[in-house]
């Protein structure tokens, strides 16, 4: 959404369809798509029947990359239908491009079969679509996958050997496979728009213009929402108690804590994290969620904090910590009381923190998040490590009270230079968007590109 309003911001003669796909796991489709249409009313929202039977758990289980990526394959017939007979039909202008999330590969052969451009809107970072494409090169030279006996890795998108430790979303063989395939059919589009900016990523960048076999690539972020999710009831009560908890904190005192859509953790691990910010004696706001489970995605809230936090946590933190279910990440971010955040390193939650120069700490939970990390902690400098190889799905992984205390004492006590670093990318991220910045000219090619377009 946040890209569709750029693209009219840029040039308002566009007249743009968003598809929405069923996510049987994420509640109704119908609720979400409605509730959006009424925000943007300049986009219109078309939901996709929902026919499709839901991945089976056990293909859940082995690879969610790969069970989501069937079940959205099968879909393609449905969205060919959706395109012909409510986008084609209703509108005599030419479809400029069919534009596909990373995982919906499967509908540049839709834009193919139709006669009309595809690009792909790459959500995450340049270093892992670098990766991805890395990964389809390695299958088609008939090379090994990853392996835990293995020296660590020269991938020619990441300054710095990685090694497998951070690479656990490839150790399936599954998944290895998905985000190769899924690679590989990238270069059968007609362009990637990535949510990055290329002074953030010079060096994945410049390992993907070194290609000569892929379409070409537009950064175009960061693509920020500054607005937020728009809150009512409860949920508007609890923003204006944190903006105000946060009004009265010294400047860069307080530690935030939020592990994006579907981060939580279970309560033995709950009660570790509250001991090490306890233990570290800074100022903390925390967005604490439990783990989603049984196919579920979203974390999920619940009532009472005390249940299951240590006894008298609540009590003795009173004065120095702020607890929360959802947080108003982009306005908690955009606070001068913030000092650092303590993050899963999804895309999004990473841009916005570069943007507002807050340093990060990273806990990366699942998918391409230890990969975010590595980037952030070993070759970019903007983050110090509490953990680069949790993984939420292995019952044993467990962060001790120590390592969170050291983590959050290092980063708000020695982090100067991180701070530094971070004002720095902060500023050029908002010089790559305005007129003349490399985002603001890369929008303008993709722009120029989808006037001429052709197939
Ligand atoms: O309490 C919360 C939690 C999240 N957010 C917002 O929700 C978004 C979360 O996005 P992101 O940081 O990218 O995390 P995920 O929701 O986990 O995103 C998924 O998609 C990303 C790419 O789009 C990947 O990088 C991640 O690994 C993948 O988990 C951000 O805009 C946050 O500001 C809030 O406002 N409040």
């Amino acid at each position: 959404v946040q890209l569709a309003k750029m693209v009219l911001e840029r040039n308002d003669s566009f007249l743009i369809t968003m598809l929405a796909i069923h996510n049987p796991f994420s509640g109704s489709i119908s609720k979400n798509t409605k509730s959006l249409a009424s925000i943007h009313t300049e986009i219109r929202f078309i939901e996709i029947p929902e026919t499709i039977p839901a991945p089976p758990p056990e293909a859940l289980a082995v690879g969610p990359a790969s069970a989501y990526t069937s079940y959205i394959n099968d879909h393609k017939t449905l969205v060919k239908d959706t395109i012909v007979n409510q986008v084609m039909a209703h509108n005599p202008a030419p479809i400029a491009s069919v534009v596909v999330d990373m995982f919906c590969t499967a509908f540049i052969d839709v834009a193919k079969e139709l006669g009309v451009a595809s690009h792909v809107f790459y959500t995450s970072d340049a270093a892992f679509l670098a990766m991805m494409l890395y990964l389809s090169d390695r299958e088609d030279m008939g090379e090994p996958k990853f392996s835990p006996t293995d020296p660590d890795y020269i991938i020619p998108c990441y300054s710095n050997p990685v090694p497998y430790r951070v690479l656990p979303l490839l150790h399936t063989d599954v998944e290895y496979e998905s985000f190769a395939n899924h690679g590989r059919k990238f270069k059968y589009s007609n362009g990637i728009i990535v949510n990055t900016f290329s002074e953030a990523e010079s060096h994945a960048v410049s390992a993907l213009l070194a290609r000569d076999d892929i379409p070409p690539i537009f950064n175009v972020g960061p693509l920020i929402d500054h607005k937020g999710k728009s809150l009512s009831g409860s949920d508007a009560v609890k923003r204006d108690e944190i903006l105000k908890w946060l009004d009265d904190q010294p400047e860069k005192s307080v530690v935030f804590l939020c592990f994006g859509s579907g981060g939580g953790f279970d309560e033995a691990q709950l009660k570790e994290i509250a001991i090490g910010l306890e233990r570290s004696g800074h100022r903390f706001l925390w967005s604490l969620r439990l783990k989603p489970s049984k196919g579920k995605l979203q974390a999920s809230f619940f009532d009472n904090y005390g249940e299951i936090l240590p006894q008298g946590f609540l009590e003795r933190t009173k004065n120095i910590g702020m607890l929360c279910g959802w947080a108003p990440q982009v306005e908690i971010l955009a606070h001068k009381a913030v000092g650092a955040f303590v993050s899963h390193c999804g895309w999004n939650s990473t841009l916005e923190a570069l943007w507002y120069a807050v340093p990060i700490i990273t806990w990366p939970l699942y998918g391409e998040q230890h990969m975010n990390a590595f980037q952030l902690v070993k070759d970019l400098g903007l983050a110090v490590e509490l953990t680069l190889d949790f993984r939420r799905d292995c019952p044993t992984d467990f962060v001790k009270a120590e390592v969170i205390t050291k983590a959050v004492k290092t980063m708000m006590e020695q982090g100067g230079k991180l701070r530094n670093k971070a004002k720095e990318t902060s500023e050029m991220a908002k010089k790559a968007v305005v007129e003349g910045g490399s985002s603001y000219v890369a929008f303008g090619n993709l722009i120029d590109q989808w006037l001429g377009s052709k197939p």
